[in-house]
């Protein structure tokens, strides 16, 4: 028997939107099914990612966040639920400062009004840990090409790994592109052993760039945090910014700095409280008491 309904808050971060449960006080668990139908904007609640606040293992860690994209699977990283869950633990702590243990490692975020700036830590860069399925050198330019009927191609990806794998396609022309389309056969492609988020990047400005993100496992979003970070830490590797820039998606602006004393990437946006609710407690019917 379950037992009670679970309650959960719903919230986002420039539209990217969540579920999240606090399951500290009470063991869950979340199969593919289950995060499915809880993702299902139909039948269940409605969400881009899943997310669950645990109780940390590590010692210096105030909360540990697991994070499920809304097709059921797994994953490490999520820029836009980080921020609310930093703002979540500002309040509950009453401070500013906290730290969210991730399958990634350790993030620090800080509350200030409403924004939360996140430090998503160090980029990786050498091919091996993006991950790819070759060799690559350079990875601000892999050998990627990909053509859906009637619409352009895109080319030469900038890849990168902020806690999950993203390739940057750079385009002269965002609205040229159907993302729905290329977005499933990039994020598939062979290249990508672990499949890749994809983002299309438009520089308007040496501190402006529009992107577009297809979410691996969630497809197209209103906003991807860790695809601006990326964005961000390509963009400097292409000289085509400095290490400050707004990258401006379809939900709004976060602010992306890559910082040279030590190579963080620290993220800057809002995070929204939409409502709260509770899940059907037969949803957990099997589960323990
Ligand atoms: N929305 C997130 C990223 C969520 C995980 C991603 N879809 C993946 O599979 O890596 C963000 O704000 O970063």
């Amino acid at each position: 028997m379950s037992g009670d309904a679970v309650s959960y808050l719903k919230m986002n971060g420039l539209g990217n939107d969540f579920v999240v449960i606090d399951a500290r006080k009470r063991a869950l668990t979340f199969t593919d099914d289950r995060v499915r139908w809880i993702a299902d904007r139909e039948q269940g609640v409605g969400c881009d990612q899943l997310i669950i606040m645990e109780v940390p293992k590590d010692e210096e860690a105030d909360i540990y966040m697991r994070i499920y994209n809304a097709e059921g699977g797994e994953v490490d990283a999520c820029g836009n639920a980080t921020r609310c869950i930093g703002h979540l633990m500002a309040e509950e702590l009453g401070r500013p400062n906290v730290v969210i243990e991730t399958n990634a490692g350790l993030l620090r975020s800080v509350k200030d009004g409403d924004q939360v700036t996140v430090d998503m830590g160090v980029p990786r860069l050498q091919w091996q840990l993006i991950p790819l399925a070759e060799q690559f050198e350079d990875t601000t330019g892999i050998e990627l090409q990909i053509g859906p009927i009637d619409a352009p191609v895109l080319h030469t990806p900038s890849v990168v790994n902020v806690g999950n794998p993203h390739a940057i396609f750079w385009v002269d022309d965002l609205d040229a592109h159907d993302l729905s389309l290329a977005g499933p056969l990039l994020e598939n492609h062979p290249i990508f052993p672990e499949r890749a988020n994809i983002s299309l990047a438009q520089v308007i400005s040496e501190d402006h760039i529009k992107v577009r993100v297809w979410e691996r496992g969630a497809g197209l979003t209103q906003a991807c945090g860790t695809a601006a970070c990326a964005v961000g830490v390509a963009a400097v590797r292409k000289g085509f910014v400095e290490g400050e820039v707004d990258v401006e998606l379809p939900g709004g602006i976060l602010k992306i700095e890559w910082r040279d004393s030590d190579k963080h990437i620290m993220m800057t946006g809002p995070y929204e409280i939409e409502g709260e609710g509770e899940l059907p407690a037969d949803l957990f019917e099997s589960d323990a008491a």
